[in-house]
């Protein structure tokens, strides 16, 4: 969650919807009551199976066959065990939140306010952004508050099971919330194929970039997730959780669900929840307003901080975050200068020569931090914290009584938000920062450049080849992030040679002096 606000992903109607799994043959025949009970009595395996049959483009029949879908995953390791083990074997990474039709948008928004959701000013329609968004029908003043959506369709950790006795060992079993809905998603869907990037596109593609690592650790988390689960949990009950439905695809599957999503909710102390009809929401930067729980209306909410006309797409803010973290968590970067929160993450290291390295490194350890270390750099700057990595990596044996004030400011523990400043390494500080920052764009500009692979995308994404929808996004990414490097490396090398000038005239002056005294 960036800059602690609240942070959206959720899972799609279209998704969640997707429901619908044999373990419901096993245990109770879900009733047609979905029509017939009183609003805000529906539970959410009736919500789930409702979703699926009014969403989806083709009617096909829940099947026990594991198919992939769909997006990336977060950090919800539940056991100890070292992530390094799983990393290799993560395989392919499931990519972004697939697209279905709107065809039956109207039987899912009928079957909604059948369910107690109170009529809307926004409808589900095909978008220019995001393919599938929420669109005015009538205007929308600033300030108003919309959706409304009530508890009753919201899809929680607490939500009744389909399974319930599968869901009561979940919960005896004290599992977090992601992997409990993760697994409470595989019981309750079928499955669809999924645009993915392999390992192997992963490395071709964003190679330069810290996302591909940051990509490779999530699965590395919910790899070691579904093991311990498997291990402590599933392998136990069987019958529970059969393995031809509870395997590492489907989970892989519905975190990648859960990542695109969730919603947290500020005002439930930040609860996670996945809220029908407000996950058809797409984000844009340039709107602050998030979803959340109105305690007044006792329902999902969201206020909007610009007027709509009717026909014009609604949007709120998935948060503040990058267009690495957009790609990882939602499968989409934004227009290229569109996202005033851009930014690329650099990595860091100290000099393995310098005789003081070990020192550095337990400093830096001290703190929490080690080397390499990622630091994110903006279109605006880079952030303090990254000028005191610097330093430390620059600093000669005899600033040691400084290592320790350094690593503290590098790990932000220090109090004072104040920027540190030895002005007699501040130059080797920003050369420091300038190599790393070049020889950075130098890999961007390897692959952009490449013999132009990553051709142009222009039709939508479902119809479009899959490589080449994700070599344009990967494109997108490294172009946007070269950007940032480039705006960097600009005003590193101005500031050098500002310095440089600087010093040349104090020189010049110090010589005039000394040749008058001579
Ligand atoms: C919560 S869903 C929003 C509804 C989604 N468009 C749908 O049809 O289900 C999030 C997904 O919508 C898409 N999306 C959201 N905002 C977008 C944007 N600004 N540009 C492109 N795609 C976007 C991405 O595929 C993302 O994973």
């Amino acid at each position: 969650m960036m800059d602690g606000e609240m942070q959206e992903m959720m899972v799609g109607l279209d998704d969640i919807i997707m429901v619908l799994v044999a373990i419901e043959k096993k245990i109770r025949s879900l009733s047609p009551l979905i029509h017939t009970k009183p609003p805000g009595t529906t539970s959410m395996a009736e919500a789930s199976r409702s979703f699926y049959t009014s969403l989806l483009p083709h009617h096909s029949p829940p099947t026990l066959r594991p198919r992939h879908r769909l997006g990336f995953r977060v950090r919800c390791s539940l056991g100890g065990r070292s992530t390094a083990v799983v990393a290799e074997e993560a395989g392919p990474v499931p990519w972004g939140c697939d697209v279905d039709s709107v065809g039956n948008a109207s039987a899912l928004q009928r079957w909604l306010s059948e369910s107690g959701l109170p009529p809307q000013k926004m409808g589900i329609e095909r978008v220019d952004v995001g393919e599938r968004g929420l669109v005015a029908l009538k205007n929308i003043r600033k300030g108003e508050k919309l959706l409304f959506v009530p508890p009753s369709l919201v899809i929680t950790a607490d939500s009744k099971w389909s399974c319930q006795e599968a869901g009561d060992v979940l919960r005896k079993n004290f599992v977090p919330d992601w992997p409990l809905l993760a697994t409470y998603l595989i019981s309750e869907a079928s499955l669809k194929d999924a645009s993915r990037w392999t390992r192997s596109e992963l490395d071709m593609y964003l190679v330069a970039s810290q996302i591909r690592e940051r990509a490779i650790e999530r699965i590395t988390d919910v790899t070691a997730t579904y093991d311990d689960l498997r291990l402590r949990i599933f392998s136990k009950h069987p019958q529970l959780f059969p393995e031809e439905i509870f395997n590492m695809e489907t989970f892989k599957w519905s975190f990648g669900i859960i990542f695109s999503r969730l919603v947290r909710c500020p005002s439930m102390d930040g609860k996670v929840a996945l809220v029908p009809l407000a996950d058809m929401l797409n984000h844009s930067s340039e709107v602050e307003t998030f979803l959340d729980y109105d305690k007044a209306s006792q329902g999902i909410v969201f206020t909007t901080d610009r007027p709509y006309q009717p026909g014009e797409q609604v949007f709120i803010s998935y948060g503040k975050k990058s267009n690495g973290e957009l790609l990882l968590s939602y499968g989409f970067v934004p227009k290229e200068g569109s996202n005033p929160n851009d930014s690329v993450d650099l990595s860091f290291s100290l000099n393995k020569s310098d005789k003081c390295c070990k020192e550095k490194l337990e400093a830096l350890q001290k703190y929490g931090l080690s080397t390499p270390h990622r630091f994110p750099l903006r279109i605006t700057g880079w952030p303090l914290e990254l000028m005191a990595y610097a330093y430390l990596a620059v600093s000669p044996p005899s600033m040691r009584p400084q290592f320790e004030e350094m690593a503290a400011a590098a790990s932000s523990k220090m109090n004072t938000k104040k920027a540190l400043k030895y002005p007699e390494i501040e130059e080797q500080a920003l050369q420091f920062i300038l190599d790393c920052c070049e020889s950075s764009i130098s890999k961007y500009t390897k692959i952009l450049e490449g013999g132009g692979s990553l051709e142009s995308v222009t039709t939508s994404p479902k119809q479009a080849n899959r490589k080449l929808l994700l070599r344009q996004l990967a494109f997108d990414l490294c172009n946007s992030e070269r950007r940032i490097l480039f705006r960097a490396q600009y005003i590193l090398r101005r500031r050098l040679r500002d310095m440089k000038t600087g010093e040349l005239r104090a020189l010049t002056i110090m010589n005039g002096f000394r040749k008058l005294f001579k």
